[in-house]
């Protein structure tokens, strides 16, 4: 399929400092891509430049024709761009805002049309700002303005969208309604370019993202593929875990500082039923050598250790513990500062773990539920529990684990 934004080796600079840094991108028809990266990382200027508004050094072909070669009018007619942060002086009413949309279409001092009018209403009613429409542009919230403003953007009807930071102040339901649009508008034909912070927003929505620093671009393609830990962290500098989240089958991305100094300082931590989780998140940013088990296959808490990178055992599901596992179980309990004990079921499966943990040397009890609530042995696993209970050296809720790390 031919690109309908093809760009090359485009360079911008303000005042000798370089903005973008050879750019070179081609576009499909019906893309929805997402421009990602840091502050400052050159995402408004490339849309300006696209749009016309900047002049830059190298090509902009929309539908293989130089951007340069059309005039203003036409090239709006091809492309809109919806601003960041537009601010309008003038009370215009949302309905005139909206119908400004309509202006590469007019001749000079031409008034709108009926036809004009019924788009304008239409994507009034799609982005739910008729209620609006008589209300001053500059006396709404961000999130109505912003709203408005995507109603006006819609009604220039061009082939290609840009939009710089369309949720910028949007509350939860139109950040996503927003891009449920924007998905609406690629699934139509229309190809939709959107600079975008929220990573996980621009994961779920966008069929490609094109990851911006300095103003070049770093990275290229998939969600999958430009959203690595790797990605993340050299452009912005955090340490950022991406994975598959298992509840809602989405990239998730999560982002966190390491405490680097305990490293030598081992953990190791039973659990079960999706009660490790959050000890694992915790264990692991404080930099901690930490392993886990013995778990059992599908249980959540195996995702939380693969997301954090801890070693742990698990056994066949419906299954005892093996004489094997429980011998691993012991080893890793035996090489542990400390174990911690969650507050997990027990039943008949997996009560060698609580054997296990009498071996420990320091162990830390999480209890949130009472033992008897959650002992499904008829008291044997609870009897051992006790005994370990009266060797901890703390039983804790889980909201102050902190509190003896
Ligand atoms: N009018 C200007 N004068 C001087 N420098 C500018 C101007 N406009 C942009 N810049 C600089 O160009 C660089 C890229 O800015 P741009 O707004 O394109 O980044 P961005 O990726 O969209 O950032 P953000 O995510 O913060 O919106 C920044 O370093 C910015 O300071």
């Amino acid at each position: 399929m031919e690109s309908i934004i093809e760009i090359q080796n485009l360079n911008y600079e303000i005042n000798n400092k370089r903005i973008l840094d050879n750019i070179c991108l081609k576009v499909k028809e019906g893309e929805l891509v997402g421009l990602i990266g840091p502050n400052g990382a050159g995402k408004t200027t490339l849309l300006k430049c696209l749009n016309g508004i900047y002049k830059a050094e190298g090509t902009v072909k929309v539908n293989g024709v130089l951007i340069d070669r059309m005039s203003n009018k036409s090239l709006a007619e091809k492309i809109a761009l919806m601003h960041q942060n537009t601010q309008i002086g003038f009370p215009f009413p949302a309905k005139e805002v909206v119908l400004m949309g309509r202006y590469p279409y007019l001749k000079r001092m031409q008034r709108e049309s009926k036809e004009d009018f019924k788009i304008a209403r239409k994507n009034m009613e799609y982005t739910d700002t008729e209620k609006l429409e008589d209300c001053a542009i500059n006396e709404m919230s961000g999130g109505e303005r912003q709203r408005v403003l995507f109603a006006k953007t819609l009604t220039q009807q061009t082939d290609i969208i840009l939009l710089d930071e369309p949720t910028a102040s949007l509350d939860i339901t139109y950040q996503e309604q927003i891009f449920k649009y924007a998905r609406d508008l690629s699934e139509q034909g229309k190809t939709v370019l959107a600079a975008i912070h929220d990573l996980k927003i621009a994961a779920k929505y966008c069929t490609r993202l094109v990851l911006m620093n300095d103003g070049k671009i770093v990275s290229d393609g998939s969600p999958e593929e430009v959203l690595t830990s790797m990605n993340l962290s050299r452009v912005y500098g955090v340490n950022a875990l991406v994975y598959k989240n298992r509840i809602t089958g989405l990239l998730d991305i999560y982002i966190h500082k390491v405490n680097e100094k305990n490293k030598s300082v081992r953990f190791h931590v039973i659990g079960g039923g999706g009660t490790a989780g959050s000890v694992l998140r915790q264990l692991y940013e404080q930099g901690y050598y930490v392993s886990a088990g013995v778990f059992f296959q599908g249980d959540s808490d195996i995702a939380s250790a693969e997301v954090f990178g801890i070693d742990y055992l698990v056994e066949k599901p419906f299954s005892s513990i093996t004489d094997r596992l429980f011998n691993e179980n012991l080893a890793y309990i035996e090489k542990a500062h400390t174990t911690v004990l969650c507050n997990m079921p027990l039943g008949f499966q997996n009560i060698r773990n609580l054997e296990a943990a009498e071996q420990a040397e320091k162990l830390v009890i999480i209890e949130d539920d009472l033992p008897e609530t959650r002992d499904f042995t008829g008291g044997k696993a609870g009897e051992i529990y006790n005994r370990l209970k009266s060797k901890a050296v703390a039983v804790i809720n889980s909201s102050r684990l902190h509190e003896v790390l």
